[in-house]
């Protein structure tokens, strides 16, 4: 599987179990990643003059000191800058002594213009805030303004959570090794890193495998084989029908789009469920999408017996206030065979945080529905507050937490949408788009969702195309996107991923 994730304690046990497997050694594989950097240098910066490389004291800094070997070679002038000395007897400590370039003090670097950076201060192993002469050459060459190739991670950027430590460099490329890191895809890492290159050191597919990591780049490859491609046998119900809840009159467009939506994303049949006072709003905005009365838990439920929904959509629009939480927990309750999923986004994650607790426990019940939470940021802290203040946690590592406490799959939205599963199983979005940031995009993606489980696809795999189809659909549409533009955007990305089905 070529999408894992691995965090920089997993990227050591691979490197350790790499070298016991052969056929590299620890310095050959500081040599294979020195060349391939060396080589995306002389690539990217065609006709390079000058170029400076940044070397820290451990195996960051080795990797440097053979890119500077290796561009010298070239015919590159070369400076190396160095902060602290190799261990002795250690892979960098040969790699710097194969160095003929003698190492001046970082303390005295500062970038000129028309030279390229190579920041080799420090990688995986960052494991406190750059030192004060780091930080100043970080802030020297962000005033200058020359490009910064880093050596796996921007020094100062934690691979484990791609927040900064303190002063961190900005790279225009970053060359990592084997597989990404966390720190390369969350926020703001991802920023930090520029575009990231991930070499061959031949480290192999075997060795990823045995790490067993369970942390993925959401990409198609992670879902396609599960995409539901309808048979020519189908019918509207055998593709699934889907129950979206309406709000008051004046906040009834959210269920309309997350319908709009789950239709456009597959579902046979869709139906809102609206408050007397807003059928004749709604009613005078749907065609396909069939309306049904549902003021009280009876007429919910009696629409559940009699059309057997497959997937519930509760929350867009249905207005914060904890009422609106004490129906879903008392639908819970009450439920039977239908649904066998749910999505519970925006309203239904904040009316319901005063009773996470409960809310948790309902989930967690025999029969209950499979389902995924979409918060945002400013949810995320609502229902799962100790998890969203907990600053030693990686943005990853806490919709994990949540999934295993909510028992439901969470999709932890952002610039860095973060997809976990209570079974352990993450993935971190690859595709997000700032033209995502418009209201009402939040209830198209309950929509998607909602439209792939009710066609039977499995809750993490479904919310992982979810967030994808999301944002491709947005990328597709381009500038000037309102929410109302999604459902209709994502025909030409379902078209691309039936074609890759061969469909
Ligand atoms: N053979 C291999 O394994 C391969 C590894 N590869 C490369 O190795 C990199 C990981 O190497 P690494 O584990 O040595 O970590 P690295 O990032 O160099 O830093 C560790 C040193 O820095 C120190 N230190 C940390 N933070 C500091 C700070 N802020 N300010 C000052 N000091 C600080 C830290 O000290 P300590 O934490 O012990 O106090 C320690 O001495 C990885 O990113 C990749 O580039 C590739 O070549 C492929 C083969
Ligand atoms: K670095």
């Amino acid at each position: 599987m070529p999408y894992e994730i691995l965090t920089p304690k997993e990227m050591a046990q691979a490197d350790s179990l790499a070298m016991k497997r052969g056929p590299f050694d620890g310095y050959g594989l500081m040599c294979n990643a020195g060349a391939a950097i060396a080589a995306l240098i002389l690539e990217r910066f065609p006709g390079l003059a000058r170029v400076d490389v940044l070397c820290g004291p451990g195996n960051n800094g080795g990797d440097g000191y053979v890119v500077a070997r290796l561009l010298a070679q070239a015919g590159v002038d070369v400076s190396v800058w160095a902060e602290g000395t190799p261990r002795a007897g250690g892979d960098a400590a040969r790699a710097a002594s194969d160095c003929p370039i003698v190492p001046r003090p970082l303390a005295e670097f500062s970038p000129v213009p028309g030279s390229v950076i190579v920041d080799a201060l420090y990688g995986a192993g960052l494991s406190k805030p750059l030192s004060s002469m780091a930080a100043r050459a970080a802030r020297l060459v962000a005033g200058q303004g020359v490009p910064v190739v880093a050596v796996d991670l921007p020094s100062g950027v934690s691979g484990e959570s791609g927040q900064p430590l303190g002063d961190a460099f900005a790279a225009a490329l970053t060359v990592t090794f084997a597989r990404k890191k966390p720190g390369h895809l969350l926020q703001p890492g991802r920023r930090l890193c520029g575009d990231v290159v991930v070499a061959n050191i031949g480290i192999t597919d075997a060795v990823i495998a045995e790490i067993g990591a369970c942390a993925f780049e959401n990409a198609p490859e992670l879902w396609l084989e599960d995409f539901p491609i309808s048979h020519v046998d189908t019918y509207k119900y055998r593709r699934g029908h889907v129950g979206v809840f309406s709000g008051e009159p004046s906040t009834t467009g959210a269920a309309r789009l997350a319908a709009m939506a789950a239709a456009r994303s597959g579902a046979g049949a869709v139906t809102v469920l609206s408050p007397t006072r807003s059928l004749a709003v709604n009613g005078a905005h749907l065609t396909s999408i069939m309306l049904r009365k549902a003021d009280t838990l009876d007429e919910v439920l009696a629409f559940l017996d009699a059309r057997k929904p497959k997937t519930l959509v509760f929350g867009p629009g249905l207005g914060p206030e904890p009422e609106v939480g004490n129906f879903l927990l008392d639908l819970l309750e009450a439920i039977g065979r239908a649904p066998e999923s749910m999505v519970i986004d925006a309203d239904g994650i904040t009316s319901t945080a005063l009773q996470a607790e409960t809310f948790f426990r309902a989930l967690e019940r025999q029969g209950a529905p499979q389902t995924i939470i979409t918060p945002h940021e400013g949810e995320f802290h609502r229902m799962f507050k100790s998890i969203g203040e907990d600053s030693n946690l990686s943005k990853l590592e806490k919709a994990r937490r949540a999934a295993a406490v909510a028992n439901a799959v969470i999709v932890y939205k952002g610039p860095d949408t973060v997809i976990a599963s209570p079974d352990g199983r993450a993935a971190i979005n690859e595709n997000g788009t700032p033209l995502l940031a418009t209201a009402g995009s939040g209830d198209v993606l309950s929509g998607i969702c909602a439209g792939l489980l009710a066609q039977g696809m499995a809750a993490f795999e479904a919310a992982c195309a979810a967030v994808w189809m999301h944002a491709a659909a947005a990328t597709h549409f381009g500038p000037g996107l309102i929410a109302e533009d999604l459902p209709e955007a994502l025909r030409p990305v379902l078209r691309d991923i039936f074609a890759r089905r061969g469909a």
